[in-house]
């Protein structure tokens, strides 16, 4: 990808997340190696990530900002020497590896302040590092993932989370998008309605034209039961749910095939002719394109009134307690350039 000009190259929020984990260390990372390509703004405690940054390479330049000071005047122009970063304060010290429920709330702030950039035009896509799901519950904050609260503070009721990544190889790149996100597998049959796929698969059809510039996107659909059912025998979510919502999805123009058995769908011969798979549940299609691409993949949020983007992994506390240098920011650098596509084709759409 060529860099986009500079003059016209879209401010991208990266929010750092889970300070115990390694998001911080490879926000910073990507955000410096990509400082020629992108305009990357860190949301996060300045002074903490002051601290990081200068243990990572002396040379990182930080400049921080207040929130005040962008609300006041807007985001300044930094050139690409440095980093700013948009201070938003954690309420605990940070031990690499521990997780701290005292800082749950600030790393929804980090969030929040990062949409609140988007809404004001200071940004134009946000990227996320890993947080940890279950600290912010702990900290009282029910919250199942960036995808749900994302969509929940946009006003969005339908998104769909869509990983891709490129296997290399020569083969094409793949993308895997999920029809249920995070809940439990018992409540996945339920969460699969006719309705649901109808929105699912518009919003899939919608961005991948408008996003990703295909002009006739191809979608492959899983099955739920194993065999896709086997005519009925081994579950009739395939035949009473799903048939019927891809019938209907076809009759709008939308160039949805299945429902296949997801064992054997994800074929190179099957692949090559498809834009994106669509799987029915997180560990139906996620440990599969995962198992393809880990350290490459992207994490997007379709359907949302914003680009957002994300790594594939998360945020690997053992090795945030083993020090710094272990963590892989190739997912991280991967998702800066795809937001960074994303913003741009945003602009005419
Ligand atoms: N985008 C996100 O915010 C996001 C994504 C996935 C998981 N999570 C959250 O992260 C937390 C931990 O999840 P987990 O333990 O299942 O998965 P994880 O991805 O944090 O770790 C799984 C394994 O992969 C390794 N790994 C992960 N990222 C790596 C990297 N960049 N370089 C090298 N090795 C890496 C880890 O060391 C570990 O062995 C959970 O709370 C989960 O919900 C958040
Ligand atoms: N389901 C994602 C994955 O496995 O990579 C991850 O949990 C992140 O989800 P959010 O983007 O909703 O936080």
């Amino acid at each position: 990808m060529s860099p986009a000009p500079a003059a016209r190259r879209p401010a991208l929020a990266i929010t750092t997340g889970e300070p115990a984990g390694i998001g911080p260390e490879i926000a910073i990372r990507a955000a410096w190696a990509l400082r020629g390509d992108a305009n990357c703004i860190l949301v996060g405690d300045a002074a903490f990530l002051a601290m990081t940054a200068g243990a990572i390479d002396p040379a990182i330049r930080l400049s921080a900002v207040s929130l005040q000071a962008l609300r006041y005047s807007g985001l300044p122009h930094f050139g690409p020497d440095r980093i700013a970063v948009v201070d938003v304060p954690l309420a605990a010290h940070v031990v690499p590896g521990t997780l701290d429920p005292a800082n749950g709330r600030a790393v929804l702030d980090i969030l929040d302040a990062a949409i609140e950039g988007v809404r004001a035009g200071w940004f134009e896509a946000i990227v996320t590092a890993p947080l940890q799901k279950s600290t912010i519950n702990d900290a009282g904050v029910p919250f199942s993932g960036h995808t749900e609260y994302l969509a929940e503070k946009t006003g969005t009721p339908q998104v769909v989370m869509m990983l891709a990544g490129s296997p290399g190889n020569g083969q094409p790149c793949l993308r895997v998008a999920l029809a249920t996100t995070h809940l439990p597998l018992k409540d996945v049959p339920g969460a699969i309605t006719r309705d649901g796929l109808a929105k699912v698969l518009d919003i899939i059809d919608h961005d991948l034209r408008t996003r990703f510039g295909i002009a006739a996107p191809r979608i492959l659909v899983t099955g739920l039961n194993p065999h896709a059912g086997e005519n009925g025998y081994l579950g009739r979510e395939e035949i009473d749910v799903i048939e019927p919502a891809l019938l209907a999805a076809r009759a709008r123009g939308i160039d949805a095939q299945g429902p296949y058995p997801a064992d054997t769908l994800f074929q190179p011969k099957y692949l090559k002719d498809a834009d994106c798979v669509l799987a029915m549940y997180h560990d139906q299609g996620l440990p599969v394109l995962k198992h393809a691409t880990f350290g490459r993949g992207v994490n997007i949020t379709l359907g949302l009134p914003l680009v957002r983007t994300s790594v594939d992994h998360g945020t690997a506390l053992d090795l945030a307690a083993r020090g710094l240098g272990l963590a892989d920011c190739g997912s991280m650098e991967e998702a800066i350039r795809a937001a960074l596509q994303m913003a741009v084709a945003s602009r005419t759409h």
